[in-house]
């Protein structure tokens, strides 16, 4: 259930079924996500529980905030106190990646998330889409925002379905300063 009060400092952000709620769910280790996962759009926004252990082996919990594509006009709303963003991109839909990066570059512009770390993540990179990674890559035009950012994207290549990155997210997560207390 979503908390008002609740501080969350990681968002997770894209356009609409760019793939953020099989991903939070997946990293929540949710049952049943598999090739007949089909969930319906984010109205509004969600709050995923991720549990993993830290260094000394504790176990912790992170809350995201997923906020659905259709609520882009009203991402800004969540920005205070964040650290992260786990920004979505949905690789097999190339029509819409060009809408995806300037939404991109507005929240890299954004001086409410200057301190903020991106993690840019190329979404549903199952075999069939994987091919068009370095056509998304460019139209992102990538490259030339690592070159020019100070806070320059960390790039992730994932897929919820066959478990690709999501261990690599989670150590990504991991690193955030302000934990949610621990649980036993
Ligand atoms: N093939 C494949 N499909 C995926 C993957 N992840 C998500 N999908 C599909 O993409 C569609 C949209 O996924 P969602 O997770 O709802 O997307 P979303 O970003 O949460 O969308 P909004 O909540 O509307 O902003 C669903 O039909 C998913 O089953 C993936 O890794 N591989
Ligand atoms: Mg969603």
């Amino acid at each position: 259930m979503d908390d008002p009060e609740k501080k969350i400092t990681v968002l997770c952000l894209g356009p609409k079924g760019s793939g953020k709620t099989t991903l939070l769910k997946k990293l929540q280790e949710a049952e049943g996500i598999d090739y007949t996962y089909s969930p319906v759009p984010t109205i509004g926004t969600n709050i995923y529980d991720v549990h993993y252990l830290n260094k000394a082996g504790k176990k912790q919990v992170l809350s995201i905030r997923e906020v659905g594509g259709e609520m882009a006009p009203l991402w800004s709303n969540y920005f205070e106190g964040v650290e992260k963003i786990i920004y979505v991109v949905d690789t097999s839909n190339l029509c819409q990646i060009s809408a995806a990066a300037v939404m991109l570059y507005t929240l890299l512009a954004e001086p409410q998330l200057k301190k903020a770390k991106f993690i840019l993540v190329l979404s549903k990179m199952d075999a069939a889409y994987r091919q068009m990674r370095n056509e998304a890559l460019l139209m992102l035009q990538y490259a030339r925002l690592s070159n020019e950012l100070q806070n320059k994207p960390t790039l992730l290549e994932v897929s919820p379905l066959t478990g690709e990155g999501l261990d690599t997210l989670r150590t990504l997560l991991a690193e955030t300063k302000r934990f949610a207390p621990a649980v036993q």
